[in-house]
């Protein structure tokens, strides 16, 4: 193993900067190619369009543009505020167009209910970027395939077969091992100021790739190919939000004028190196393991049964487990670090957490995930912060299937939907004191906190049957990492730091400057630290 890591771990590249960022100054090309195939593309694009809309009600309303670009010379950085301001202006539903692409911005529950519930069948494609197809193997995985027969059977072994609770109990001495190893890590830096994102993204990150490979690598290789696999998820993600021609004129995907989609190869290849290597040393381990199941075996085991309903190819498997170690340590350590900012800045919450957890766990013992279900306030906690801080503010951008009619406005086949999820979950509307941390308002109303996909005032995770698949591994680790982070030990910022709640746009919603805090230790005996 530790030789072929080698062959194929070459640097990944960096410096990348994602589109909000840019704007349109990010796209480096000659301004005759750039116009003479926006031209093209746009004029090719509109046809279609007024062609299929043709006799039907209008498009939704949405600020002028200018021909060709439309609204992308308009756009600013803060894009979740930037359309929250649009909608106080045009309404909940509006229409932006972008390149020679319509875009349909959502910021009502009762709109999100229409798309997502009455009208589910036909809103559950994606709207899938270019680069997206390169690192999914081609588009086969479960979050950006169409809503396919395939599509299904994958997603429902996701769902039933790894989420299940006997999956997820399976493995839970791997989750254990990685949040004890977390803790003594911070025990040995008690009084240092830690980075909490970081630490939280690298634990989670270890959860993760424990969970799916079990310890296919040891040691110091076992490092290094973490650090790695951070660089290249931290870039996937980058690279997925970037402003990118082959999206704004899908026409001209195929010549990747940016070589955005080249770049996200390369890190394709990377994984599907390593992938490759840990299923062809699987395939060498005889008989059935005796230890823990990670994912992978669960997978190979299934295939080997060759089921027709539940074997998937081995592209297939390959880009599940793509899925999942791209989508979980982003999403998930962003929840607990917005979790932990929140609690720092409401110092009486934390204690009311604290109490709970030491009610239930006791100061002698340490948390485990029993303890959880228990947790009440703490779940209301990462409700709030959800709430507040969605970890995608525009949820997974989807696409219609055909065009069809909303609140009396076309929604042209295969335009990108977005739900400004960020905007609706501060919506003075539907929230009293909306900007407020207010865990308590979930307390006296349970079906308020519903965010399983029933609720369109609160949905961090989506709805319908494309919802996050990984909802019941995304509950465990939140739970376990920040009931362990403050049961273990206090925590304060750093003298002269204040706390910032402020975010930064981005496929997943960041806090704009990293959480800093110092720990110090709370448990009464060392091995608690252990
Ligand atoms: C706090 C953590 C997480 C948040 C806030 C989150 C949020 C989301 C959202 C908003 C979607 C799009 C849903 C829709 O279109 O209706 C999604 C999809 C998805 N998530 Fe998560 N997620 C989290 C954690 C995870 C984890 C841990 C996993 C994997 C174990 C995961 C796997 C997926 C997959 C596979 C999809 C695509 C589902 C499909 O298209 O059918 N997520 N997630």
């Amino acid at each position: 193993m530790s030789n072929f890591y080698d062959k194929i771990s070459h640097g990944l590249v960096s410096e990348l900067r994602p589109w909000w960022q840019v704007g349109l100054s990010g796209i480096r090309l000659s301004p005759f190619t750039l116009l003479g195939t926006t031209v093209v593309a746009v004029s090719w694009y509109l046809w279609l369009t007024k062609k299929s809309t043709r006799g039907m009600p209008p498009l939704p309303p949405g600020p002028p543009g200018l021909p060709l670009l439309g609204n992308l010379p308009f756009l600013q950085p803060d894009f979740h505020r930037y359309l929250a301001k649009l909608s106080q202006t045009y309404g909940p539903i509006i229409k932006l167009q972008l390149g020679s692409k319509i875009c349909i911005v959502i910021s009502s529950p009762s709109l999100t209910k229409i798309i997502l519930k009455d009208h589910d069948t036909i809103f559950s494609n994606r709207d899938v970027p270019a680069s997206a197809i390169e690192i999914s193997y081609g588009g086969i995985d479960v979050a950006w395939s169409p809503n396919s027969p395939q599509w299904r059977k994958m997603r429902k072994i996701f769902v039933h077969n790894l989420m299940s609770h006997s999956s997820l109990d399976a493995c839970y001495e791997l989750r254990i091992r990685e949040v004890r190893k977390m803790v003594k890590h911070i025990h040995e830096k008690v009084g240092l100021s830690i980075d909490i994102g970081e630490q939280t993204f690298l634990t989670v990150l270890s959860l993760t790739t424990s969970m799916l490979w079990g310890g296919a690598f040891q040691g110091e290789e076992r490092r290094r190919v973490e650090v790695d696999i951070k660089e290249a998820v931290v870039e996937i993600v980058e690279l997925v939000g970037e402003l990118n021609i082959s999206d704004l004129f899908p026409a001209l995907a195929r010549f990747d004028l940016q070589g955005i989609q080249k770049k996200m190869r390369k890190i394709w290849l990377w994984f599907d190196g390593i992938f490759e290597s840990l299923v062809e040393n699987r395939m060498k381990i005889e008989g059935s393991r005796e230890e823990t199941k990670d994912f992978l075996q669960l997978l190979l085991e299934m295939q080997q049964k060759e089921d027709e309903k539940t074997s998937l190819s081995l592209d297939q498997i390959k880009a599940l487990l793509m899925d999942t170690i791209v989508v979980a340590p982003h999403t998930t350590s962003a929840a607990v670090e917005w979790a932990m900012a929140e609690m720092l800045r409401h110092p009486e919450k934390t204690r009311r957490v604290r109490e709970e957890i030491e009610e239930v766990v006791g100061k002698h013992n340490i948390v485990e995930e029993s303890h959880l279900p228990k947790l009440l306030y703490l779940d209301a906690v990462l409700k709030e912060s959800l709430r507040l801080h969605p970890p995608a503010p525009l949820m997974v951008p989807r696409s219609p299937d055909r065009t069809c009619t909303v609140a009396g406005y076309t929604i042209p086949q295969g335009s990108k939907i977005l739900f400004n999820t960020w905007a609706i979950q501060r919506d003075p509307k539907v929230w009293e004191n909306p900007l407020e941390f207010e865990p308590e308002r979930f307390l006296n109303d349970p079906g308020k906190g519903d965010y399983h996909g029933n609720n369109f005032s609160l949905f961090p995770f989506g709805s319908g049957r494309r919802i996050c698949a990984g909802i019941p591994l995304a509950e465990k680790m939140m739970r376990y990492v920040v009931a362990t982070l403050v049961h273990s030990f206090e925590w304060e910022l750093p003298e002269g730091v204040d706390h910032d709640l402020s975010d930064k746009f981005g496929f997943v919603l960041k806090k704009s400057t990293p959480l800093v805090a110092k720990p110090t230790v709370r448990l009464p005996t060392a091995i608690q630290y252990l």
